[in-house]
């Protein structure tokens, strides 16, 4: 089950779900806007290894915008800050960018129950397009959980993405044993 607008609310009210800045015009009947922050980020190599900790350069989105071009990957991130206690928070991409040809995230879209932060894109092109900060670039939707959860997002030790930041954050897969 997906949370109509109104549950959203009623969640925002109680503080299990938090949206800074949270603007009610962005919320749609069953899903919040979320906003691309000013930074954007790629990776310095263009070989790419998953074992070991690749970095990233990032830098302001000009205020004319940024040209994307395909066959690069971008991590943006949200200018929304989020934190989700008791659903599972899902990032999708919306329509309008879809038509664009921007996609938003890599094949993960699913949040995690305690998840607090903002959320980093993965993103990609078709064609070239220009993008802008402050331009809506995705969309939340919160499921409701079935069972009790043994351990939130926020208090599970091995968390990768749970440090708070303004910035998009790179893949952290080397942190993984394999
Ligand atoms: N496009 C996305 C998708 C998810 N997240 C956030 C919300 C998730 O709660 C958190 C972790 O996502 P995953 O569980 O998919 O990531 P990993 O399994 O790689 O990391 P971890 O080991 O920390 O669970 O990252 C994000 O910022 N941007």
């Amino acid at each position: 089950m997906i949370l109509s607008d109104k549950r959203i609310l009623e969640e925002i009210d109680k503080g299990s779900i938090i949206i800074e800045p949270f603007r009610r015009d962005c919320l749609g009947t069953n899903s919040y806007d979320v906003h691309l922050g000013k930074y954007l980020a790629t990776y310095k190599d263009r070989v790419l290894d998953a074992k070991l900790h690749n970095e990233i350069t990032s830098f302001e989105i000009p205020k004319d915008g940024f040209l994307l071009q395909p066959n690069t990957l971008y991590l943006g991130v949200t200018v929304e800050y989020t934190e989700t206690h008791k659903h599972i928070p899902f990032l999708e991409g919306k329509s309008s960018t879809g038509r664009l040809g921007i996609d938003i995230h890599a094949t993960a879209g699913k949040g995690d129950v305690g998840f607090c932060n903002t959320w980093t894109l993965e993103i990609s092109c078709t064609q070239p397009v220009k993008i802008y900060a402050g331009m809506p670039i995705g969309q939340l939707i919160y499921f409701v959980v079935e069972g009790e959860i043994e351990t939130l997002y926020n208090t599970k030790a091995n968390a990768k993405y749970n440090n708070p930041t303004t910035r998009p954050v790179e893949s952290m897969m080397w942190k993984n044993k394999f």
